[in-house]
């Protein structure tokens, strides 16, 4: 794996060319590796690499064209400057058009190649060090463990120097607004103006003007653009289109939404085009109850932070109250968690110690025992979810309250016993 010390990495299958390139570039004081055979180069690099990578096109055991996918497949961001035949401007464009960031024709002129480097390596080294900057602080900003977190993360990492238009969707309480705010904080727009408006609030072509004003050289965080009139989506579809064509943002969108766009669009509600400008970069939030390894790390971080504010111990959390909260369906996300855990800091959540399974060979009817077993458990657990308050464990396990209080007599569960004193 190489080092960040290794500024360039040359690819040439031709020795001479190799080690004169090399040695010219040692002098200019750069620290380089060279490889002959492009496989071994690959075998060294990896995504977090902030180097440039200087090669041939021409390569008898792999081309520069298969060299560029290879590496863009290791990471999108790697820059490539290819070296290409005197006058072969047809492979140097198709070289770019793959990925790299720009060409140098043979012979090598040594002006031309020093201060061509110097700017790339200096802005990939910027690059490198911003993500390290994001990648300390994210985890801690955009907490959990799941794989769909991780990825989440990294895309906000990726997307930080791309400085594009994104969509998010996902149910409420999933952290769709937490990911806008911080999409913009690492952009390079983190300095300028931030705007959230939801689509309901801006009804006029010139409420929509205000605003983009107002979020002019910044971001507008926009909660459900299908609320807005048609003729303001139009408005606003032409005004992304602007911002496309003249390479000129002047502010970053960043669209919320809480279904699918797709069923917005059936139903007509959300313009096609609108719509295309959006989605280019698009995020997916994945409601709490598909990604429970979350659940319990995400409780613990808002219980501890919840017990710092009022300054007490944590309480210890036992096993049958964490398997509860990780059985729970989470209708309302992490705001949910969030609004359980800090009631749990309070002790507003009674513990149970309840050992609720029955061994199977003490049953007389398995199947009948099992299933009244299971309906008292996700009775209990909602009654300890939300501490003996019948509106709320009926509207989370959508039964009427006569019903509920039915089934609790039968179970022999009091409301009472789950109330905070
Ligand atoms: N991954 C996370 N790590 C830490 N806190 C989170 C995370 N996701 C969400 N939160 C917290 O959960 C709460 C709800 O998050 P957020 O407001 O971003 O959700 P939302 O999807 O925009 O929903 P809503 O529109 O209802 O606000 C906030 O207090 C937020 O700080």
């Amino acid at each position: 794996m190489l080092s960040n010390d290794i500024q360039v990495v040359l690819i040439d299958d031709d020795q001479h060319v190799l080690n004169s390139c090399q040695h010219l570039l040692q002098l200019a004081g750069y620290k380089t590796r060279a490889f002959q055979d492009p496989h071994m180069a690959l075998k060294e690099i990896h995504p977090n690499w902030s180097g440039v990578i200087l090669t041939d096109i021409y390569m008898p055991t792999m081309s520069g064209m298969e060299l560029i996918d290879k590496v863009k497949a290791i990471s999108p961001h790697l820059p490539i400057i290819t070296i290409t035949g005197h006058g072969d401007i047809a492979m140097a464009v198709e070289a770019m058009q793959k990925g790299a960031v720009n060409y140098l024709e043979k012979p090598l002129k040594p002006k031309k190649l020093l201060n061509l480097l110097e700017k790339v390596i200096a802005e990939r080294k910027n690059l490198v060090e911003q993500w390290q900057i994001i990648e300390n602080s994210l985890p801690e900003q955009l907490l959990g463990t799941s794989t769909e977190i991780e990825e989440l993360r990294n895309h906000i990492k990726l997307l930080a120097s791309a400085d594009r238009d994104a969509l998010i969707q996902g149910e409420s309480g999933t952290g769709r607004y937490t990911t806008a705010i911080l999409l913009h904080e690492h952009s390079p727009r983190s300095s300028q103006p931030l705007v959230v408006k939801n689509g309901n609030s801006i009804q006029s072509v010139k409420a929509l003007e205000c605003t983009l004003e107002e979020a002019e050289k910044g971001s507008l965080i926009l909660q459900e653009p299908g609320s807005m009139p048609a003729e303001v989506q139009r408005f606003l579809s032409h005004f992304l289109l602007n911002q496309e064509r003249s390479g000129k943002r002047s502010v970053k969108l960043i669209a919320i939404f809480g279904e699918c766009p797709e069923s917005e669009l059936k139903e007509h509600r959300l313009l096609p085009e609108l719509f295309y400008f959006l989605s280019q970069v698009r995020f997916a939030i994945p409601p709490l109850r598909q990604r429970k390894e979350d659940v319990i790390p995400l409780f613990r971080h808002f219980l501890k932070k919840s017990c710092a504010l009022l300054g007490k111990q944590r309480p210890k959390v036992d096993k049958a109250y964490l398997d509860t909260l990780k059985r729970h369906q989470w209708p309302g996300n992490i705001r949910e968690l969030k609004s359980v855990a800090e009631l749990y800091a309070i002790g507003m959540i009674k513990l149970s110690n309840a050992d609720r399974t029955q061994p199977i060979e003490q049953m007389t009817s398995p199947l009948d025992d099992l299933v009244e077993q299971y309906e008292k458990q996700l009775i209990e657990d909602a009654l300890y979810l939300y501490a003996g308050r019948i509106n709320d464990v009926s509207e989370y396990l959508k039964i009427q309250r006569k019903k509920l209080y039915l089934r609790m007599r039968k179970y022999d569960l009091d409301k009472n016993n789950y109330k905070v004193n």
